[in-house]
């Protein structure tokens, strides 16, 4: 049972209540089923429940009132012309849209009353409907609070310890958009037991189909810290596999964007997970939450400034995603600087006006000792001559001002100047130009990379332009870091990074630049890493990511795992010696140990055997995740296929009819499934550069299931599993 400070007990009594649900604890929660049309001769006594469904009925019909009173806008006198007219229209079906109220799920989950203005029956105090946005009546008094507002945090805070006011909280089960049930904990109260959420538990343990989901009735305390935490510093979180980090993550920004809503909608948000079918299995728990206007992006599109064709080996990968290689871009892009070689001679009617080398010399010297973007010194620069032949015409007598010094700046003797001494850089040029040309390498690398890992990243055939050169992943971040030394990138207000374990030190940067002037939420795990470069310690990661003076960003641990049932779990942790021994091993707070079976069968049998297992999974409720070595997935699309079994990739969309994805374990992370069947762990182990990557690839690949976990295999298990 989940542990929980606060006691749990069903509080209703009376007619029609059913206590339809006993935890393996023995803690029941009462429901009552909804109402019917037909109605039927016997009325029942009204309960609590009935109460709550007025409540529930009124809030709707207030939201219908909210909506029909922004639709009867009318915008035609308020607007002064066209555009402006346009702005409000669309800000006003916005305003429509976000008004609307969503069938399958109820507008409020919770409900807490306040200790001090509790009556005497303790019925109507000083009482707060919690749900997914703020309805209010016709007079304004709110019906239900956005579980974003300060006034929501104790439903998610308070404890019997720690009661925050609050003297009870009540939880709502619900089914579709109806409230079947309730939950009170009286916080306040020293006779009540303390004990577990039954909703709580009923909620984890459902059978998943379809996209991931909101948690919003659900967050847990150590969770709601990270949620709310403030705008202003970046929070980094460490968490085992189902923690519920991405499902943190996501609340925190739908948390910020309801505090912080005008300066991020000026500013911009950003979720950035590791592949497409990821996002896609992510992306509708935002929008549930009322928040449409959220980007997100892999790290590798948001570098997309080349078209990404090939690939590099792990060596040359990790050299290219050093850190190093910043340095050795910075001087790339500044090694065309030259000093001028002779005086400029501006002509202006009659007149010619002289600057000397040596001082054209101190004016380029000066920019280039500024910590300024490489392009926008070579803007300052043109100006800044131009500057010096105006301090020379002053001295003559002349009185000119901003209009001349900008003609003289156009001037072809000084753009030949800028010509000479601030070259103009491409940064997809410069990049190819660095991993083709041997000297200019070892020029700007010397004392940064030894002569070895220079040659690891040179390309064998230099291609002949930027446009037909096979351009890697780590190739692109690259031009991107170039891009940023000529020109600054525009930075975000707030950027979410999950799993963030698997970045390169460049990615790292290349992150870090889009939220230079903003914060970060980063999430990961670093026994999940399963990149040769996966970083070996968040603090690393931080100041890569420029977030890691003092005081700029916390590291959070989250313990509790929402996932993995216990024997699943364990058995995946027997791993962790061996892939990041200073880790803990995860909790479960599922009550249920969870199937775990491992079986072996002769190697030529063994797709037959992945496919039986398939089927006796789909015997059960909810989604099946098939698991395999990326090179296996195509035998075992085969298998399935003949086999009479369909399947669908990552990403598509489970539902009751399609529940079983053939998942490749590069894909697998983040995912998770009611049943995982896993193909032979030493293949997934053996499709990794080294073994260490390879094992924790199997970690991530074991710890995807959600209620039962078969390994089936035919060489014997990789070493820790084998014990
Ligand atoms: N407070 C909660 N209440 C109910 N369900 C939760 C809660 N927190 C997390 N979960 C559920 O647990 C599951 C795992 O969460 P999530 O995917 O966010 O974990 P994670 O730490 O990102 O996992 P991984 O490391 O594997 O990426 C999800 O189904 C999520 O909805």
């Amino acid at each position: 049972m989940l542990p929980c400070s606060a006691s749990t007990r069903a509080a209703v009594t009376g007619a029609g209540l059913e206590p339809s649900g006993r935890q393996p604890d023995g803690v029941p929660f009462l429901t009552h089923p909804p109402p019917t049309s037909d109605g039927g001769s016997a009325v029942p006594a009204r309960t609590p429940l009935d109460d709550e469904r007025d409540h529930l009925a009124a809030s709707r019909a207030a939201l219908r009132a909210m909506r029909s009173d922004v639709e009867a806008l009318d915008i035609s006198d308020v607007t002064a012309n066209w555009v402006n007219a346009e702005v409000l229209a669309s800000e006003i079906a916005a305003r429509i849209r976000s008004l609307a109220d969503l069938a399958g799920t109820p507008l409020f989950f919770g409900r807490l009353d306040y200790e001090e203005s509790l009556d005497e029956d303790g019925e109507s105090g000083h009482r707060f409907y919690i749900g997914r946005r703020h309805v209010h009546d016709a007079s304004g008094d709110p019906m239900v609070i956005d579980w974003r507002a300060p006034v929501s945090q104790p439903f998610y805070r308070a404890s019997k310890r720690d009661p925050l006011g609050v003297a009870l909280r009540r939880r709502f089960g619900y089914e579709g958009g109806d409230l079947t049930a309730y939950e009170d904990e009286h916080l306040t109260d020293p006779a009540e037991a303390a004990t577990g959420s039954a909703l709580l538990q009923r909620e984890i343990e459902r059978p998943r189909v379809g996209p991931m989901r909101d948690i919003v009735a659900t967050i847990q305390p150590e969770q709601d810290e990270i949620v709310r935490a403030g705008l202003g510093g970046t929070v980094c979180v460490q968490g085992a596999p189902g923690t519920g980090k991405t499902a943190v993550g996501l609340h925190r920004v739908a948390y910020l964007l309801y505090t912080h809503r005008e300066r991020l909608a000026r500013s911009g948000t950003l979720v950035i997970g590791p592949n497409r079918s990821f996002l896609r299995y992510i992306e509708q728990v935002l929008p549930a939450l009322g928040e449409m206007e959220v980007k997100q992006a892999t790290v590798d599109e948001l570098v997309a400034r080349v078209e990404v064709r090939g690939a590099d080996g792990a060596e040359a990968a990790r050299i290219k995603g050093d850190a190093r290689m910043a340095e050795v871009l910075r001087r790339a892009v500044r090694s065309g600087v030259r000093m001028p070689s002779e005086p400029v001679m501006v002509v202006r009617g009659s007149r010619r006006w002289r600057v000397p080398a040596h001082e054209l010399e101190e004016i380029v010297r000066e920019l280039a000792s500024r910590d300024l973007r490489y392009g926008s010194a070579r803007e300052a620069l043109p100006q800044r001559v131009a500057h010096a032949v105006l301090v020379r015409m002053e001295q003559a007598g002349e009185a000119p001002d901003d209009r001349v010094q900008n003609a003289v700046a156009r001037t072809p003797a000084v753009k030949a100047v800028v010509k000479e001494c601030w070259p103009q850089v491409d940064p997809a040029k410069l990049v190819l130009r660095l991993l083709s040309d041997a000297d200019f390498l070892a020029e700007q690398a010397e004392g940064i990379l030894t002569p070895d890992e220079q040659k690891a990243i040179l390309w064998e055939r230099p291609p002949r332009s930027v446009k037909s050169a096979r351009w890697s992943p780590a190739d692109a971040v690259l031009v991107d870091e170039a891009h940023d030394l000529v020109e600054r990138t525009g930075s975000l207000g707030h950027v979410v990074l999950d799993e963030a374990q698997d970045l390169s030190p460049m990615q790292y940067r290349a992150v870090g630049r889009r939220c230079s002037t903003g914060s970060a939420t980063i999430l990961g795990d670093i026994a999940q890493g399963t990149t040769p470069w996966a970083t070996e310690s968040w603090a690393a990661a931080l100041a890569h990511l420029g977030k890691g003076r003092a005081g700029e960003a916390v590291i959070e641990e989250l313990t509790q795992g929402f996932r993995v049932p216990r024997d699943v779990i364990a058995y995946a942790s027997r791993l962790l010696p061996a892939i990041a021994p200073e880790l803990n091993e995860a909790t479960s707070i599922r009550e249920s140990a969870g199937s775990l079976a491992i079986g072996r069968v002769a190697r030529d049998d063994l797709d037959e055997a992945v496919v039986l297992a398939c089927r006796t999974a789909l015997e059960n409720e909810g989604s099946i995740g098939l698991i395999a070595a990326d090179a296996r997935v195509p035998a075992l699309a085969a298998a399935l296929a003949a086999g009479g079994l369909s399947h669908l990739a990552p990403g598509d969309e489970t539902s009751r009819e399609a529940r079983l994805t053939l998942v490749p374990a590069s894909l697998a992370k983040g995912l998770e499934y009611d049943h995982v069947v896993l193909d032979e762990p030493a293949a997934v182990v053996s499709g990794e550069p080294d073994e260490r990557t390879g094992l924790r690839r199997l970690y991530v690949a074991l710890t995807r299931a959600v209620s039962g976990l078969a390994v089936v295999h035919a060489a014997p298990l990789p070493g820790p599993l084998a014990d």
